[in-house]
Protein backbone atom coordinates (compact mmCIF):
# COMPACT_ATOMS: atom_id res chain seq x y z
CA UNK A 1 0.00 0.00 0.00
CA UNK A 2 0.82 3.78 0.39
CA UNK A 3 3.35 3.47 2.88
CA UNK A 4 5.38 1.13 1.22
CA UNK A 5 5.21 3.02 -2.50
CA UNK A 6 8.85 4.91 -1.36
CA UNK A 7 10.69 1.82 -1.21
CA UNK A 8 10.06 1.20 -4.81
CA UNK A 9 8.98 4.97 -5.73
CA UNK A 10 11.78 7.31 -4.09
CA UNK A 11 9.62 9.88 -5.66
CA UNK A 12 6.87 8.82 -3.25
CA UNK A 13 8.63 11.70 -1.00
CA UNK A 14 9.07 13.93 -3.40
CA UNK A 15 8.55 17.86 -3.43
CA UNK A 16 4.87 18.07 -5.56
CA UNK A 17 3.61 15.11 -4.66
CA UNK A 18 -0.68 14.32 -4.70
CA UNK A 19 -3.07 13.98 -3.40
CA UNK A 20 -3.31 17.41 -0.67
CA UNK A 21 -5.75 18.42 1.65
CA UNK A 22 -6.77 21.57 0.02
CA UNK A 23 -7.42 24.37 2.66
CA UNK A 24 -9.92 26.79 1.43
CA UNK A 25 -8.69 29.67 3.51
CA UNK A 26 -5.04 29.63 2.84
CA UNK A 27 -5.88 29.37 -1.07
CA UNK A 28 -4.98 32.38 -3.16
CA UNK A 29 -7.50 33.51 -5.28
CA UNK A 30 -6.08 34.11 -8.84
CA UNK A 31 -8.08 36.65 -11.43
CA UNK A 32 -5.86 35.33 -14.01
CA UNK A 33 -6.78 31.90 -13.53
CA UNK A 34 -9.52 31.56 -16.76
CA UNK A 35 -12.84 29.07 -16.88
CA UNK A 36 -11.83 25.78 -17.52
CA UNK A 37 -12.51 24.58 -21.45
CA UNK A 38 -13.73 21.55 -21.78
CA UNK A 39 -14.91 20.05 -24.91
CA UNK A 40 -15.70 16.27 -24.95
CA UNK A 41 -16.79 14.23 -28.00
CA UNK A 42 -18.33 10.71 -26.98
CA UNK A 43 -17.92 9.32 -29.95
CA UNK A 44 -14.22 9.08 -28.58
CA UNK A 45 -15.26 6.70 -25.80
CA UNK A 46 -13.26 3.32 -26.64
CA UNK A 47 -13.62 1.29 -23.96
CA UNK A 48 -14.09 0.13 -19.36
CA UNK A 49 -11.38 -1.44 -18.00
CA UNK A 50 -10.89 -3.38 -14.39
CA UNK A 51 -6.83 -2.37 -14.30
CA UNK A 52 -6.58 -3.79 -10.64
CA UNK A 53 -6.47 -0.98 -9.02
CA UNK A 54 -9.72 1.42 -10.46
CA UNK A 55 -11.87 1.09 -13.02
CA UNK A 56 -11.06 3.35 -15.95
CA UNK A 57 -13.49 4.85 -18.91
CA UNK A 58 -10.25 5.11 -21.91
CA UNK A 59 -10.61 7.64 -24.75
CA UNK A 60 -9.22 7.83 -28.16
CA UNK A 61 -6.36 10.36 -28.23
CA UNK A 62 -5.19 10.55 -31.81
CA UNK A 63 -7.06 13.91 -32.06
CA UNK A 64 -8.24 16.89 -30.42
CA UNK A 65 -11.87 15.70 -30.37
CA UNK A 66 -11.59 15.32 -26.67
CA UNK A 67 -9.88 18.30 -25.25
CA UNK A 68 -9.22 20.45 -21.97
CA UNK A 69 -8.09 24.12 -22.60
CA UNK A 70 -7.71 27.31 -20.72
CA UNK A 71 -8.32 26.93 -16.90
CA UNK A 72 -4.49 27.16 -15.45
CA UNK A 73 -2.67 25.58 -18.39
CA UNK A 74 -1.49 26.97 -21.62
CA UNK A 75 -1.83 24.56 -24.97
CA UNK A 76 -4.53 21.87 -25.53
CA UNK A 77 -4.15 18.66 -23.23
CA UNK A 78 -6.10 15.67 -24.50
CA UNK A 79 -8.68 13.76 -22.44
CA UNK A 80 -6.99 9.82 -22.47
CA UNK A 81 -8.93 8.20 -19.70
CA UNK A 82 -10.95 9.06 -16.36
CA UNK A 83 -11.41 6.86 -13.11
CA UNK A 84 -12.34 6.52 -9.44
CA UNK A 85 -11.07 6.16 -6.24
CA UNK A 86 -13.45 5.33 -3.37
CA UNK A 87 -13.88 4.10 0.24
CA UNK A 88 -14.73 0.55 2.22
CA UNK A 89 -17.48 2.77 3.72
CA UNK A 90 -18.99 6.17 2.68
CA UNK A 91 -17.10 8.09 5.26
CA UNK A 92 -13.44 7.97 2.81
CA UNK A 93 -12.85 7.07 -0.51
CA UNK A 94 -11.49 10.43 -2.26
CA UNK A 95 -7.80 11.74 -2.57
CA UNK A 96 -7.77 15.06 -2.36
CA UNK A 97 -9.60 16.59 1.27
CA UNK A 98 -10.98 19.77 1.96
CA UNK A 99 -10.12 21.09 5.30
CA UNK A 100 -9.77 17.51 6.24
CA UNK A 101 -13.06 16.54 4.87
CA UNK A 102 -13.22 13.20 3.12
CA UNK A 103 -16.01 12.61 0.15
CA UNK A 104 -16.63 8.86 -0.33
CA UNK A 105 -15.71 8.89 -3.76
CA UNK A 106 -13.22 11.36 -6.68
CA UNK A 107 -13.59 11.28 -10.26
CA UNK A 108 -10.45 12.18 -12.07
CA UNK A 109 -10.37 13.19 -15.76
CA UNK A 110 -7.14 12.75 -17.44
CA UNK A 111 -5.14 14.53 -19.97
CA UNK A 112 -2.22 14.68 -21.48
CA UNK A 113 -0.34 18.23 -22.90
CA UNK A 114 -0.52 17.26 -26.94
CA UNK A 115 2.90 19.33 -27.34
CA UNK A 116 4.35 15.94 -26.45
CA UNK A 117 4.10 12.89 -29.01
CA UNK A 118 2.24 10.38 -26.77
CA UNK A 119 0.57 10.46 -22.78
CA UNK A 120 3.77 8.21 -21.81
CA UNK A 121 5.93 11.03 -22.69
CA UNK A 122 3.80 13.58 -21.48
CA UNK A 123 3.72 11.50 -18.14
CA UNK A 124 7.29 12.11 -17.44
CA UNK A 125 7.27 15.95 -18.24
CA UNK A 126 6.69 18.20 -15.16
CA UNK A 127 4.16 19.77 -17.18
CA UNK A 128 2.71 16.86 -19.40
CA UNK A 129 -0.62 15.94 -17.86
CA UNK A 130 -3.34 17.92 -16.25
CA UNK A 131 -6.19 15.61 -14.17
CA UNK A 132 -9.72 17.51 -13.52
CA UNK A 133 -10.54 15.57 -10.01
CA UNK A 134 -14.84 16.03 -8.98
CA UNK A 135 -15.88 14.81 -5.68
CA UNK A 136 -18.80 12.73 -4.89
CA UNK A 137 -20.94 13.41 -2.15
CA UNK A 138 -23.96 10.98 -0.64
CA UNK A 139 -27.35 12.37 -1.46
CA UNK A 140 -29.63 11.61 -4.64
CA UNK A 141 -28.58 8.71 -6.98
CA UNK A 142 -26.74 10.42 -10.12
CA UNK A 143 -28.41 8.73 -13.33
CA UNK A 144 -25.40 9.71 -15.34
CA UNK A 145 -23.32 7.26 -13.07
CA UNK A 146 -25.99 4.15 -14.07
CA UNK A 147 -24.62 3.42 -17.68
CA UNK A 148 -21.12 2.84 -16.06
CA UNK A 149 -22.44 0.77 -13.27
CA UNK A 150 -23.90 -1.08 -15.70
CA UNK A 151 -21.20 -1.99 -17.15
CA UNK A 152 -19.67 -3.24 -13.75
CA UNK A 153 -20.86 -7.30 -14.02
CA UNK A 154 -18.53 -7.47 -17.62
CA UNK A 155 -15.28 -6.29 -15.46
CA UNK A 156 -15.89 -7.46 -12.01
CA UNK A 157 -12.32 -8.92 -11.71
CA UNK A 158 -8.99 -7.50 -12.70
CA UNK A 159 -7.88 -7.67 -16.08
CA UNK A 160 -11.87 -7.94 -17.67
CA UNK A 161 -12.41 -5.41 -20.36
CA UNK A 162 -15.83 -4.45 -22.37
CA UNK A 163 -16.34 -2.23 -25.27
CA UNK A 164 -18.13 1.14 -23.99
CA UNK A 165 -19.26 3.86 -26.44
CA UNK A 166 -20.93 7.34 -26.69
CA UNK A 167 -20.60 8.35 -23.27
CA UNK A 168 -20.13 11.58 -22.34
CA UNK A 169 -18.37 12.37 -19.33
CA UNK A 170 -18.99 16.11 -19.52
CA UNK A 171 -22.65 14.50 -18.00
CA UNK A 172 -20.10 13.78 -14.60
CA UNK A 173 -18.97 17.66 -14.50
CA UNK A 174 -21.21 19.69 -11.58
CA UNK A 175 -22.59 22.55 -12.41
CA UNK A 176 -20.08 24.87 -11.33
CA UNK A 177 -16.53 24.39 -12.68
CA UNK A 178 -14.84 26.86 -10.17
CA UNK A 179 -11.63 25.17 -8.80
CA UNK A 180 -8.38 24.95 -7.27
CA UNK A 181 -5.43 24.28 -8.90
CA UNK A 182 -1.80 23.75 -7.42
CA UNK A 183 1.12 21.36 -9.39
CA UNK A 184 1.71 17.89 -8.25
CA UNK A 185 1.81 14.17 -9.33
CA UNK A 186 0.08 10.47 -10.27
CA UNK A 187 -1.13 9.26 -6.94
CA UNK A 188 -0.28 6.11 -8.27
CA UNK A 189 3.03 4.60 -8.86
CA UNK A 190 5.16 5.60 -10.59
CA UNK A 191 3.97 8.66 -9.06
CA UNK A 192 5.75 11.01 -11.43
CA UNK A 193 5.38 14.93 -11.00
CA UNK A 194 3.68 15.42 -14.02
CA UNK A 195 -0.05 16.72 -13.46
CA UNK A 196 -1.41 19.99 -12.87
CA UNK A 197 -3.75 19.36 -10.76
CA UNK A 198 -7.59 21.04 -11.22
CA UNK A 199 -9.95 20.18 -8.10
CA UNK A 200 -13.47 21.38 -8.55
CA UNK A 201 -14.87 22.77 -5.56
CA UNK A 202 -18.75 21.60 -6.26
CA UNK A 203 -19.14 17.89 -5.99
CA UNK A 204 -21.78 15.48 -7.76
CA UNK A 205 -24.16 13.01 -6.10
CA UNK A 206 -23.80 9.50 -5.58
CA UNK A 207 -26.47 7.38 -3.81
CA UNK A 208 -25.13 4.42 -1.05
CA UNK A 209 -26.66 2.02 -3.23
CA UNK A 210 -24.68 3.29 -6.12
CA UNK A 211 -21.44 3.34 -3.94
CA UNK A 212 -22.10 0.05 -2.85
CA UNK A 213 -21.77 -0.84 -6.66
CA UNK A 214 -18.59 0.69 -6.72
CA UNK A 215 -17.29 -2.04 -4.04
CA UNK A 216 -18.57 -4.91 -5.63
CA UNK A 217 -16.09 -4.70 -8.08
CA UNK A 218 -12.64 -6.77 -7.09
CA UNK A 219 -9.39 -6.13 -7.17
CA UNK A 220 -8.46 -9.72 -7.92
CA UNK A 221 -8.11 -11.55 -11.09
CA UNK A 222 -10.86 -14.06 -12.10
CA UNK A 223 -9.43 -17.57 -10.22
CA UNK A 224 -8.17 -15.61 -7.46
CA UNK A 225 -9.52 -15.39 -3.68
CA UNK A 226 -11.88 -12.66 -3.92
CA UNK A 227 -10.87 -9.37 -2.79
CA UNK A 228 -13.35 -6.43 -2.86
CA UNK A 229 -11.84 -3.46 -4.82
CA UNK A 230 -12.35 -0.67 -1.83
CA UNK A 231 -9.87 1.89 -0.04
CA UNK A 232 -7.94 2.68 -3.26
CA UNK A 233 -7.01 6.43 -2.32
CA UNK A 234 -3.77 7.55 -1.45
CA UNK A 235 -3.96 10.02 1.89
CA UNK A 236 -2.94 13.36 1.50
CA UNK A 237 0.97 14.65 0.75
CA UNK A 238 2.41 17.56 2.47
CA UNK A 239 1.99 20.42 0.32
CA UNK A 240 5.91 21.53 1.09
CA UNK A 241 5.23 24.95 0.66
CA UNK A 242 3.57 24.82 -2.86
CA UNK A 243 1.03 27.30 -3.52
CA UNK A 244 -2.69 26.32 -4.04
CA UNK A 245 -4.91 28.84 -6.15
CA UNK A 246 -8.68 29.44 -6.71
CA UNK A 247 -10.60 30.48 -9.75
CA UNK A 248 -13.13 31.67 -7.30
CA UNK A 249 -13.63 33.99 -4.42
C1 LIG B 1 3.03 6.82 -16.32
C2 LIG B 1 1.97 6.06 -15.60
C3 LIG B 1 1.00 5.38 -16.56
C4 LIG B 1 -0.01 4.53 -15.81
N1 LIG B 1 -0.69 5.40 -14.80
C5 LIG B 1 -1.57 6.33 -15.20
O1 LIG B 1 -1.87 6.49 -16.37
C6 LIG B 1 -2.21 7.20 -14.14
C7 LIG B 1 -3.04 8.24 -14.54
C8 LIG B 1 -3.65 9.06 -13.59
C9 LIG B 1 -3.42 8.84 -12.23
S1 LIG B 1 -4.16 9.88 -11.05
N2 LIG B 1 -4.84 9.00 -9.92
O2 LIG B 1 -3.10 10.67 -10.45
O3 LIG B 1 -5.18 10.64 -11.75
C10 LIG B 1 -2.58 7.80 -11.82
C11 LIG B 1 -1.97 6.97 -12.79
C12 LIG B 1 1.77 4.58 -17.54
C13 LIG B 1 2.59 3.54 -17.15
C14 LIG B 1 3.32 2.84 -18.11
C15 LIG B 1 3.20 3.21 -19.44
N3 LIG B 1 3.82 2.74 -20.57
C16 LIG B 1 3.37 3.46 -21.63
C17 LIG B 1 2.48 4.39 -21.20
C18 LIG B 1 2.37 4.24 -19.81
C19 LIG B 1 1.63 4.94 -18.85
ZN1 LIG C 1 -6.79 8.96 -9.88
Amino acid sequence: GPDKWCDNFPIANGPRQSPIDIVPGAASFDAELKPLNLKYDPSTCLDILNNGHSFQVTFVDDSDSSTLTDGPITGTYRLKQFHFHWGASDDKGSEHTVDGTKYPAELHLVHWNTKYPSFGEAASQPDGLAVVGVFLQIGAENAKLQKLLEAFDSIKAKGKQTTFANFDPATLLPGSLDYWTYLGSLTTPPLLESVTWIVCKEPISVSSAQMAKFRSLLFSAEGETECCMVDNYRPPQPLKGRPVRASFK
